[in-house]
């Protein structure tokens, strides 16, 4: 019998946008898209469009997270297909128009890759995000890159569950990817969040470069930690929170979460431990711009996931 490997020959990714500002007070994107916008020779590429954008300028402007409501959750199908009416929430028009640059969502019009740059209070270091386990351009992509930096380490949150998934500004394009750097302070720029996430883009940028000029990829596993539950804070019977994230806990994203460790610190000082069974990675613990969405962290679980080799498809 003779062997034969499996080489999945995927389409030419000719056309990729580096997106700042989704959120309006997550400065490093922000200030590297504007950089870009300026001088856009750092992510320029043989035979590729790269497009520095800037998603939501009003919030920018504002330097807050968004004026009428979350961008990064409002690229549903029905709101897409909402009809052009006057009064519409910002954000709601804003999706329309991106889709309608970047896409159709769906489409074979779509752009090929989105980055989509933004930065978080918790201390998750440099992350990427992806929607789905099974784009093995994007697998292929986060492997590069994770070994392209090392010895710095870059981790990667797969957000593929059933619920927890939301319709990100990045899900226009074929290839949607998230990367997210902290810890820091919305509004505040930190020269290492600002430079890891530059180099993580020159890397992504080569990795396409490569692939389009039709090298080919062996299989890869990558490491990654599934999605699994969203922690809410305690609360009272009003709805207002009584504890806060406990001093075990705080910092500790991507560490293991077991049974009967602390997770909460009740403002009349009682700790809260984790009860459940298995052993979880909290992520996103104690970001900021949750508070609202009544999530104090989220777990994850691991996994390794395998993906093929693969190579640009000849036309
Ligand atoms: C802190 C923050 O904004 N995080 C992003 C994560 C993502 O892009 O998937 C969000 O909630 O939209
Ligand atoms: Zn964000």
């Amino acid at each position: 019998m003779s062997s034969r490997t499996n080489i999945s020959c995927l389409q030419e990714a000719a056309r990729v946008a580096i997106f700042g500002g989704t959120h309006g007070n997550e400065m490093s994107g922000i200030t590297l898209v504007n950089m870009w916008i300026q001088n856009s020779a750092e992510i320029e590429r043989n035979r590729l469009v790269v497009k520095p954008f800037i998603s939501n300028p009003r919030a920018v402007e504002k330097c807050s997270r968004y004026i009428d409501t979350d961008l990064n959750r409002a690229f549903t199908p029905e709101t897409l297909s909402a009809p052009d009416v006057e009064g519409l929430p910002y954000e709601v028009q804003r999706a329309k128009e991106i889709n309608q640059m970047f896409g159709p969502k769906g489409s074979s019009d779509a752009y090929d890759v989105i980055f989509d740059l933004h930065n978080t209070t918790s201390n998750m270091g440099s992350t990427l995000i992806l929607e789905s386990s099974t784009d093995l351009f994007n697998l292929q992509m986060v492997h590069y890159i994770k070994k392209a930096l090392a010895p710095h380490t870059c981790s990667v949150l797969l957000n593929e569950h059933p619920q927890l998934k939301y319709s990100t500004t990045r899900s226009v394009a074929k290839h949607p990817i998230g990367l997210e750097v902290g810890p820091q302070p919305q509004g505040v720029l930190r020269s290492n969040v600002f430079e890891s996430m530059r180099t993580i883009l020159k890397h992504a940028l080569d990795f396409i470069q490569l692939f389009n000029s039709g090298v080919e990829f062996p299989p890869c596993t990558v490491d990654v930690f599934r999605v699994q539950e969203r922690m809410d804070y305690p609360r009272d019977t009003n709805g207002n929170i009584t504890a806060m994230v406990h001093p075990h806990l705080q910092d500790c994203d991507w560490e293991p979460l077991n049974h009967g460790d602390p997770m909460f610190l009740t403002f009349d000082g009682r700790t809260v431990l984790y009860e459940g069974a298995n052993t979880v990675y909290p992520t996103f613990i104690n970001e900021a711009a949750y508070y609202e969405k009544q999530q104090a962290f989220m777990t994850t679980c691991r996994e390794i996931l395998a993906a093929n080799a693969i190579r640009k498809a000849c036309k």
